[in-house]
């Protein structure tokens, strides 16, 4: 993995971080790795995170799914750190490989919301009998999880399906979840002590439906603690660390949003689980950066005019994998169109990305690029950790807490009264909701 982040100096974008400035940051970066170090080494809340490409056992999560691994389909209830690790996994290695030879996996299908026409929509859609259900929740107590996981089981009896045979649970040492598969003596997982959900993929959390699709579990780990051992006490000699302190750096500066343009679609819920590492773990105190998700080359349609002409307030993170399956654009004697042929899609994937980079560019527009060889498990896995360390790192450098969130209980209480779950004051509050309403 590489991280170019020439594009953001000063002497390149507004807002940009100078060289002295960055020199003077690396002087921070050091300071901070110590206290990163310190944390891995005892194993603090949140800092253990960066220590699952070691902790995680890979063969005990292998001999927990094997069972299931003749599973169709997949389908696996959680949210936030609890969905979107498996999601991001299973998609980026769900695809063709550079060779172009399908990876031939189970299909993953998430529920991580609770929306009743789409989980009809999936419930309709997976074959229940041949179907691997992946159940998340690290408290066990996770609204959304468990009612889907309720419905989920109520139509797996509704079809004659023995739901206990057919499910794995990943959950924390107690709780509801952890309860029922002690009884039911189910396959159950733990999710890693010590870990927040948003820092859990490189565990069973995000490695389950992985391993029931018979993906390099054990490459993606290798992966992770590639970049573990990347980790230095200067920016210039981490990739990880370099994004983390030019996104600080940018943001300090006024590029208070980035911007995460994957060029690549199975990378596309990447995007997704990096915007709650982002903003979960930095959204704190006032502070923080807002990821906007988007995806090359579509969004250069779309949202790239506000990037380059808007306000002055965007990092636009640009990332790809190097190598990828191709396909040649055929000749043609369209007018004009002539120079697509012969050509091939990847190669005009690539010019739009280095064209795209140059255009925000030459309108001063900061931007990073994070290159991967390709989207095979090492390299994944290298991505997810990377990201997770420059996260760690820029959390240092703002002074926040990385790994809670409070800020997410209060809806929660207040859902949870408006459904009569307790007394909860800010239940009461959605009743003083001010209205001006306008038909
Ligand atoms: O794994 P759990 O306990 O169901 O939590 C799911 C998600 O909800 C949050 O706790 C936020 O409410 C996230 O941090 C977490 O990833």
């Amino acid at each position: 993995m590489q991280v170019d982040i020439g594009n953001a100096l000063a002497a390149e974008a507004d807002p940009g971080i100078s060289r002295d400035a960055l020199a003077r940051l690396d002087e921070d970066v050091a300071r901070a790795h110590d206290r990163i170090a310190t944390g891995r080494a005892g194993e603090e809340f949140g800092y253990a995170a960066l220590n699952l490409p070691e902790r995680t056992d890979a063969a005990e999560i292998e001999a927990t799914v094997e069972p299931l691994s003749d599973a169709e389909a997949i389908l696996t209830v959680g949210i936030g750190g609890s969905a979107l690790g498996a999601a991001t996994i299973s998609e980026a290695l769900g695809g063709l490989d550079t060779e172009g030879k399908a990876a031939d996996a189970a299909p993953l299908y998430v529920l991580d919301n609770v929306d009743p026409a789409h989980v009809r929509e999936i419930l309709t859609e997976v074959p229940l009998d041949r179907t691997a259900v992946n159940v998340v929740s690290r408290s066990g107590t996770t609204a959304e999880t468990l009612s889907n996981f309720l419905v989920v089981r109520e139509a797996m009896e509704a079809a004659g399906v023995d739901w206990t045979e057919r499910t794995v649970v990943t959950t924390g040492e107690a709780g509801p979840l952890r309860e029922l598969a002690d009884r039911h003596d189910m396959p159950a997982l733990d999710v890693p002590t010590g870990v927040p959900g948003r820092f859990s993929a490189l565990s069973a959390v995000g490695l389950v439906p992985a391993a029931i699709q018979g993906h390099d579990i054990e490459g993606l780990l290798a992966g992770g603690q590639r970049a573990a051992e990347s980790l230095a006490p200067s920016l210039f000699d981490c990739p990880a660390y370099a994004y983390g302190a030019v996104s600080y750096g940018v943001a300090q500066r006024g590029a208070d949003i980035n911007a995460v343009v994957p060029y690549a679609e199975r990378l596309e819920f990447f995007a997704e689980w990096f915007a709650q590492l982002w903003a979960e773990s930095l959204g704190k105190d006032g502070l923080g950066q807002t990821p906007a998700r988007a995806l090359g080359a579509t969004d250069q349609h779309s949202q790239l005019q506000l990037y380059r002409a808007g306000p002055r307030d965007k990092l636009v993170t640009m990332v790809r994998p190097r190598e990828r399956a191709d396909r040649t654009i055929p000749e043609t004697d369209i007018e004009g169109l002539s120079y697509l042929g012969g050509s091939t899609l990847g190669d005009l994937l690539d010019a739009e990305f280095e064209a795209t980079e140059a255009s925000l560019a030459a309108a001063d527009r900061p931007s990073v690029r994070v290159e991967i060889d390709r989207l095979d498990a090492e390299c994944v896995g290298e991505l997810l950790y990377a990201m997770e360390a420059a996260c760690v790192l820029y959390g240092e450098l703002a002074n926040v807490s990385t790994f809670d969130q409070p800020a997410v209980e209060w809806g929660k209480r207040a859902a949870r009264g408006l459904l009569g779950g307790g007394e909860f004051e800010e239940a009461a509050a959605v009743a003083d909701k001010t209205e001006l309403v306008v038909e």
